[in-house]
């Protein structure tokens, strides 16, 4: 088990955004959070990566409560939203500063980022734009290379397929099957995408694990009669 929640909430004035028992990840799973607007999948996202503090409960990396010590950050990488970016910065610059974190020379960078050419369709490298200038789909593309660039043992997007175009969409996912061993956490709308990526699916509704289950052929025909309902 390399993740566990252990009575994780978190409540806003009267509401209780996030309510999850208990949850045990093992390593190499590839998790699909799914849930309605509001479900609390972000904020969820935020507790495992210590951007917010629970209101109680823990999570634990490893054993360790990622809210006392920093050594799971070694071996977690995320891309949330475009706050995670540097938006002054040509995402060249962004790379080789991520990699300078993980010790990758700027020769390292390049050789790396030459595998996602057809990924980024030509729209990302050697434009001479600074990310702010970039669509948000562009400014996804950037932030999940540069979680993927850190070769971490957890990988956690939120939302990653959303303001992507369907060429895109459809080579993110090609991305993530080949990251074989890594524990990933993937929040979607796209019921297809994250059924097809994910070999777990945990379904939430307002803060709370409504099922929790294994992917098969029947998975997405269960998902799509639940949200019809
Ligand atoms: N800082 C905050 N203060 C008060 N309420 C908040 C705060 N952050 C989130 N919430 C509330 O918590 C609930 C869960 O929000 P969250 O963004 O986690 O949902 P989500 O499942 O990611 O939704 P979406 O699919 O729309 O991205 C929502 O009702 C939201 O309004």
């Amino acid at each position: 088990m390399i993740l566990e929640v252990r009575n994780l909430k978190k409540v806003y004035g009267d509401k209780t955004v996030v309510n999850i028992g208990h949850l045990e990840i093992a390593q190499g799973e590839t998790i699909g959070l799914v849930g309605n607007n509001g479900a609390g999948k972000t904020t969820f996202f935020r507790m495992l990566l210590d951007l917010i503090r629970p209101s109680e409960g823990a999570v634990l990396s490893k054993g360790n409560d990622v809210k006392e010590g920093d050594g799971w950050k070694d071996y977690t990488a995320s891309f949330l939203d475009e706050g995670f970016l540097i938006d002054y910065l040509t995402p060249e610059e962004y790379f080789t500063f991520i990699g300078s974190l993980q010790e990758m020379s700027v020769a390292d960078v390049g050789s790396y980022l030459a595998q996602y050419t057809e990924f980024f369709n030509n729209e990302i490298l050697n434009s001479g734009k600074y990310i702010r200038d970039f669509s948000k789909g562009n400014q996804n593309k950037v932030g999940i290379a540069a979680a993927l660039m850190q070769k971490p043992e957890i990988l956690i997007l939120d939302e990653p397929f959303a303001n992507l175009d369907p060429t895109t969409q459809i080579r993110l996912k090609k991305l993530l099957k080949e990251q074989v061993g890594m524990t990933t956490f993937i929040s979607s709308h796209d019921l297809n995408h994250v059924t097809d990526v994910c070999n777990r699916i945990i379904l939430v509704e307002k803060g709370q694990v409504i099922k929790d289950f294994k992917t098969d052929e029947n998975t997405l025909q269960e998902l799509e009669s639940y949200f019809s309902a």
